[in-house]
């Protein structure tokens, strides 16, 4: 494993008395894990985050990187720890004088790498997150999403084993976002490296993460594998995070306009909870049966762990048939409930 809290807690002391911003929290983060924290502001998620570098330092409990309980550590033992971490930051934290090469090269001039040690690293790092070409530009001629590039370039200079990543994604648009979180898997991939983020964002959760907690006033409401938590989401908070991708309203008023529109009286709604895909399985459907299946709404979203969703069918056929077919999608393991009109 490469990080443990044990029973961290952060207490901050304050003239309207004691803010609990990180209370008694235990976790455990595999190697090579994209593991998601998402909380609403004042949750207690950076203050969180903060303590896995020991840029605060717990009030009681453990943080254990790779082995080492770090908040015991003495400094030069911490300065050699806090290399293994990487970090990344909304606004993007980049030295506006420099291009983007020195300041890919800054952690490294500080330790000591030789130049052209530096250079070799810079190079490399430039391909990495896809800044080939711009090596020269200053922070002020590239986009945001490129600046964060430049972020995530820097924080992986010195080799971390973690990469910390502080609502990195949340000053960036939609699609820059994504181009960015495509970044962090591809790196994850290819360089083994364990990812901590912290978001109030449902949709990076879904998009990269493999595990999630839940936080609300420095405790965790709820945790595990983000398909587990999507499927079952037990707290309020929870499901109103859930709903920020899926928005089942939406679908209550598209089935409702579905029944004025046409004169059907009965659709089945599937659920995918981490299947393949929704298209060989109608595909498969129409091929064995003698069926016509008219897909009417679905919205179904990938995650790490599968497919993720719902979609709406009409099935054409006798209801010998279409007992078959329910008995063909369920042995898929899709959930199928029936939804008829009064
Ligand atoms: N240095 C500090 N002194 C006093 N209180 C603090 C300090 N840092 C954080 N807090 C308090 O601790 C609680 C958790 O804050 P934290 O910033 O960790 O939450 P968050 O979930 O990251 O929210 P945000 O996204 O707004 O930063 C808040 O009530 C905050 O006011």
């Amino acid at each position: 494993m490469m990080i443990e809290l044990r029973q961290l807690t952060k207490h901050f002391q304050t003239a309207n008395g004691t803010i609990k911003a990180v209370d008694d929290i235990n976790l455990t983060i595999e190697k090579g894990q994209i593991y998601g924290i998402i909380g609403y502001s004042g949750a207690g998620k950076s203050t969180l985050i903060r303590l896995l570098n020991q840029l605060e330092t717990p009030t009681s409990g453990e943080v254990v990187i790779d082995g080492k309980v770090i908040n015991q550590l003495g400094k030069q033992d911490l300065r050699e720890a806090r290399q293994e971490m990487g970090m990344i930051f909304q606004h993007f934290n980049i030295l506006w004088s420099r291009t983007v090469a020195d300041n890919i090269a800054f952690p490294l001039e500080i330790n000591g790498t030789p130049k052209e040690e530096q250079s070799r690293r810079v190079k490399e790092l430039v391909e990495l997150v896809g800044l080939s070409g711009r090596e020269d530009a200053y922070p002020s001629q590239l986009s945001g999403g490129q600046k964060q590039r430049v972020g995530i370039a820097r924080s992986l200079a010195n080799n971390p084993k973690v990469l910390l990543c502080d609502e990195a994604t949340s000053a960036l648009d939609p699609k820059t976002t994504d181009s960015i979180l495509d970044l962090l898997v591809d790196i994850n991939q290819k360089l083994g490296l364990t990812i901590v983020l912290i978001t109030h964002e449902m949709h990076v959760i879904r998009k990269i993460c493999h595990r999630v907690a839940v936080m609300e006033e420095g405790r965790f409401v709820e945790e595990g594998p983000v398909l587990d938590v999507f499927r079952r989401p037990k707290e309020a908070m929870t499901k109103e995070f859930v709903k920020q991708i899926l928005e089942p309203e939406d679908t209550e008023e598209a089935v409702e306009h579905l029944f004025s529109e046409t004169n059907l009286k009965k659709v089945y709604q599937l659920t995918f909870t981490g299947n393949d895909a929704k298209k060989p399985l109608i595909t498969s459907v129409v091929r064995e049966f003698d069926v016509a299946v008219n897909i009417l709404q679905g919205k179904l979203t990938q995650t790490q762990n599968g497919t993720y969703g719902t979609l709406f069918i009409h099935l054409d056929a006798t209801d010998e048939v279409t007992e078959d077919v329910l008995s063909f999608i369920k042995a898929r393991d899709v959930l199928v409930e029936v939804v008829e009109h009064d």
